[in-house]
């Protein structure tokens, strides 16, 4: 499973982080799409790169296949698991603009500026299941978009193009968004505040220390409840101003959905594990990760890579 969260800084600078769960990687890798690399958009999409990005991903038919990115503008992506859902066209439509699934978060973070722009877009699109070759069958996504000021969900299902507004800043798996965002509602009772004692008969009873009011958050690794747990921690978590703070935000929230290995399998039998966070700043341009074998948080700066050169660079 994997779960995705927005937040800012206060600044008008975007975070955007995401857990990629699932039972081993695909060698993936952070990469830099400059922009004077020449695109191979199948439906022409992707006619050039307007912004430099910079994400986790593999590069695949020299074309960079990203699980989640972000740009020199300050916007990011992220596109996790949504089987059962997501139903793509088998053909592209003609008058749209035809998304390949694969090249979505790239679509996204070398075409535009902001979510808006991301969102007025969007109504002429149709995302296409063509694979990038035989290797790499279409992945069944769905996607959160997030700039400093907002966030939009994007799920293509067997009704087209659906576009969330999500006010909570937060993504998880199956079911689609709208669920998730009313099952919040179940939740209300939650809150961080400590408990006064409370009198029962003749006894005075205490909590026993703090997070007496989180009881009701669930803790396990089902997507709606990580949902619920990370809706909870971003939405409490105090506004930072640094970016050293903000880096720690993102790792620690996420750390409360992320998933340990035995504790989860999926259908296949194997269990799903948190095989890294990921982590965009809008501030500097910098992708900071961290793998379940190594937790020590690593980086990498767009303009370390030069953005406008013309070959992707594998780091
Ligand atoms: C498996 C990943 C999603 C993790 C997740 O959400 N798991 C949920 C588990 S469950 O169902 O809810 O049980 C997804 C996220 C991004 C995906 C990758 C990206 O879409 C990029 C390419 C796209 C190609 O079509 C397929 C390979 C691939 C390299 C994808 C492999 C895989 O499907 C990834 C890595």
């Amino acid at each position: 499973m994997c779960t995705s969260i927005r937040f800012s800084d206060g600044s008008n600078n975007l975070y955007l982080a995401r857990n990629l769960d699932w039972s081993v990687g695909y060698g993936e890798r952070v990469v830099v799409t400059p922009t004077g690399y020449e695109t191979k958009s199948p439906f022409g999409a992707v006619p050039s790169i307007q912004h430099p990005v910079i994400g986790m991903g593999i590069v695949e038919e020299d074309t960079p296949l990203y699980f989640d990115c972000g740009n020199d503008a300050g916007l990011a992506v992220a596109g996790l698991n949504f089987p059962g859902y997501a139903e793509y066209a088998s053909e592209p439509i003609d008058g749209k603009t035809n998304v390949a699934a694969y090249e979505f978060p790239l679509w996204v973070a070398s075409q535009f500026s902001s979510v808006d722009e991301v969102e007025a877009a969007l109504g002429d699109v149709a995302i296409v299941d063509q694979p990038i070759n035989d290797k790499f069958p279409s992945s069944l996504l769905h996607w959160i978009i997030g700039d400093a000021s907002r966030a939009i969900v994007v799920e293509y299902t067997s009704e087209g193009m659906h576009v969330f507004e999500d006010d909570v800043d937060v993504l998880a798996n199956q079911p689609g968004f709208g669920w998730h965002h009313e099952n919040l509602r179940n939740y209300l009772n939650v809150g961080p505040e400590f408990l006064e004692d409370v009198v029962v008969r003749r006894a005075h009873l205490a909590a026993f220390g703090s997070g007496s009011r989180m009881r009701g958050i669930p803790g396990d690794y089902y997507s709606p409840s990580r949902f619920v747990r990370a809706a909870y921690v971003n939405a409490h978590y105090p506004e930072k101003s640094s970016e050293e703070e903000n880096v720690s935000r993102a790792f620690h929230t996420l750390q409360q959905v992320a998933m340990v290995d035995g504790a989860a399998a999926m259908g296949s039998g194997e269990f799903e594990k948190t095989i890294y966070t990921g982590l965009f700043s809008g501030r500097t341009g910098t992708y900071y990760w961290n793998t379940y074998d190594d937790p020590a948080i690593q980086s990498v700066a767009m303009a370390d890579h030069e953005p406008d050169g013309s070959k992707l660079t594998v780091v």
